[in-house]
């Protein structure tokens, strides 16, 4: 008689560069028997395949400090991790698997407190508070950059780079660019981590004729939440709030200038893209400046705090770049000397050792 397939709850919620990677794993594991854990009003409504069960429980953050509202999320977190043990327990899960973030909290404590194996993906270089405080429960952190080890000092910790979605791996009749560009002009691709950057978009439509001037097209994925959008029209624009297709998208463009997500950064070394970087300032403890100093450090990227970018400036790197094809040449080089386009078969193959062979 053929074995059951292993049943993993997959815990991965709210943004693209928590989502995708787990998709990516999902779709190594293909004789698994996969569930979701989400929430049910964020992006994994929409990115969740559809051949893999969505549970979703009410969960969030803690705030800063402690008041009323910190004792809410506290109530909230205990009905949480009640609500995920339930789940586990009533569908025979053998192991969870996350990407991270609030979601992760109820999800190892359910886990462990039944005894199952969890293996936790943390793509950033500097691994969030949540890494840090659950890694050592944990059967195995993996991680995205191999500095992130540093800092799980206390965890079972293994380098297996972060998981990019299928399209980036495969050049396939169905994954050519779909947008009007003409061969051989210089395109630039401004992007902001899956919910665009508002501020980055400012900046890049003040900056953005000098670049037509000298015959770049630009690409620009806005996000659905710019004041701004359509605001600026030229032939050689195109402007669009989100883009699946991004691997060709990376591909082609001689230049990006995106946020400094693990995901967003992931790609572009797969796909050997140069990169102006513009780490979000707000993000949890700055971790988008440690993940760009990956880049800069190896010669991959430019790094500029958005505080400190102007137009003026802006316009001025990204016109000595264009016109420095051998040195764009280089640092798309060194960007995909550390791309690992084999990570989603690394950490399924580390999944398989610790939930079980199918
Ligand atoms: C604001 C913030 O805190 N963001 C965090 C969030 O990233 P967030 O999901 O915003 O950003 P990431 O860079 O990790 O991923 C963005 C993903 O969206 C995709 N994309 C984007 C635009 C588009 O039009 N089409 C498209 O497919 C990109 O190709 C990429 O796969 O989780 C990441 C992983 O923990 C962190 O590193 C980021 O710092």
């Amino acid at each position: 008689m053929a074995n059951a397939p292993i049943k993993l709850l997959i815990a991965a919620s709210g943004t693209g560069g928590h989502l995708f990677p787990a998709i990516a794993l999902a779709q190594k594991l293909p004789n698994y028997d996969i569930e979701w854990l989400g929430v049910p009003n964020r992006l994994e409504t929409q990115l969740v395949p559809d051949q893999y069960p969505l549970n979703t429980i009410a969960v969030e953050g803690f705030q800063q400090g402690f008041g009323f509202s910190s004792l809410r999320v506290l109530v909230k977190l205990v009905s949480s991790i009640l609500q995920v043990r339930r789940i586990l327990k009533q569908g025979n899960f053998q192991g969870l698997f996350t990407t991270g973030g609030y979601i992760a909290g109820p999800g190892v404590i359910a886990a462990r407190s039944l005894g199952l194996p969890v293996v936790f993906h943390e793509s950033n270089a500097l691994p969030g508070k949540v890494t840090r405080f659950f890694g050592p429960w944990c059967s195995a952190v993996a991680v995205g950059f191999d500095v992130a080890v540093k800092y799980l000092p206390r965890s079972q910790n293994v380098c297996v780079g972060t998981p990019v979605r299928s399209q980036f791996l495969e050049e396939g009749t169905d994954n050519t660019l779909d947008l009007p560009i003409p061969d051989g002009v210089p395109l630039i691709v401004v992007f902001g981590g899956s919910q665009g950057a508002v501020a980055v978009n400012k900046l890049v439509r003040q900056s953005a004729q000098v670049w037509f001037d000298a015959g770049a097209y630009v690409v620009h994925l806005t996000g659905d939440k710019d004041p701004e959008s359509g605001s600026l029209q030229h032939p050689q624009y195109i402007e669009l709030p989100f883009y699946d297709n991004m691997a060709p998208l990376l591909r082609r463009a001689n230049l990006a200038i995106s946020r400094s997500g693990a995901g967003s950064l992931t790609e572009l070394a797969v796909c050997g893209t140069p990169a102006i970087l513009i780490p979000y300032p707000f993000a949890a403890e700055d971790h988008q400046s440690y993940n760009a100093a990956v880049f800069t450090n190896v010669g991959a990227a430019l790094t500029f705090k958005q505080s400190e970018l102007t137009p003026e400036i802006l316009q001025k790197r990204v016109l000595d770049l264009l016109q420095s094809p051998t040195e764009l040449a280089k640092m798309g080089e060194n960007a995909k000397a550390i791309a690992v386009p084999d990570s989603a078969d690394k950490l399924a193959a580390l999944v398989r050792e610790i939930v079980g062979r199918e």
